[in-house]
């Protein structure tokens, strides 16, 4: 592991043993690049993205909790995107890599933990494997109360040719091809299959209970100050996803698990 930054935020770059690499900036405990050890970036970064801790990261995977869009009446997507986290755990072995990032309320800005005042603890912890990135998402009631929450892992995939990608494994549904602008909600599956000329990758998720996927189209996405116009084609946003607001009592804690496997 080594300490760099993403933009004016500081970051932590993971590498695996393969020289696969990861690099996570504490603001959002944001994974803003995945490579593999071919030296493929997997993941979209939009080029106008804020890069000072001012506004969300436009691309990889932004962390979404306890709220996920406007499903609520708190901020959208919530706050942990919008949170410095603190990096809680490190190490390797002959063949992984991790880092693991902490986020509490103390850790919140107060007008955003004003407006949400639970007592709760976060933790993800990026692990590289051989030709995979797992994402160990765990959420913690530390009160005395019940609190609900939604979460989710916000996931950009960098494509190269946005209209021969496709998406596989949807529950019941026939592969997803993209062009038209998607905003759609799917019941989750063991795991989806994203083939693009960029590769193909295996999606496998536990514990979260749909599937979101998202492309603005071209309208919507000149409305995005965030991202260049031309950005739209370059990116499918597949986020596993507790999309509605369910309890988690005082004590209890929830985790999720993302596995992304790179597949030749
Ligand atoms: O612009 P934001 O807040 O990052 O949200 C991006 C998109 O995130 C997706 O998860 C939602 O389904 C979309 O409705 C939303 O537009």
């Amino acid at each position: 592991m080594s300490n760099d930054t993403f933009g004016q935020l500081p970051a932590v770059r993971i590498t695996a043993p393969d020289g696969a690499q990861a690099l996570i900036a504490l603001y959002g405990a944001h994974l803003a690049s995945w490579t593999t050890a071919d030296g493929r970036e997997r993941l979209f970064m939009s080029a106008a993205s804020p890069r000072d801790g001012s506004a969300a990261i436009r691309g990889g995977v932004p962390v979404i909790f306890p709220q996920f869009s406007t499903r609520g009446t708190g901020q959208r997507h919530g706050l942990a995107r919008l949170s410095h986290w603190r990096l809680a755990d490190q190490g390797s072995t002959d063949t992984t890599a991790w880092a693991e990032f902490a986020l509490t309320q103390d850790d919140v800005p107060p007008a955003l933990a004003a407006a949400w005042p639970h007592p709760f603890a976060l933790t993800l912890r990026f692990t590289l494997k051989p030709d995979a990135l797992e994402m160990r998402f765990h959420a913690a009631n530390t009160g005395d109360a019940p609190f609900d929450f939604a979460c989710a892992l916000h996931t950009y995939y960098l494509v190269d040719d946005f209209t021969r990608t496709s998406l596989s494994g949807l529950r019941d549904e026939p592969p997803l091809h993209f062009g038209p602008p998607l905003d759609n909600i799917y019941p989750s599956t063991a795991s989806l299959t994203l083939a693009s000329g960029h590769g193909t990758l295996e999606l496998a998720q536990e514990g979260f209970t749909e599937f979101v996927v998202w492309n603005p189209g071209a309208e919507a996405a000149a409305r995005l100050t965030d991202l260049r116009d031309d950005e739209w084609q370059r990116f499918v946003c597949i986020e596993p996803a507790r999309v509605d607001q369910q309890p988690l009592a005082a004590g209890a804690s929830w985790t999720g698990l993302h596995t992304l496997t790179a597949r030749s």
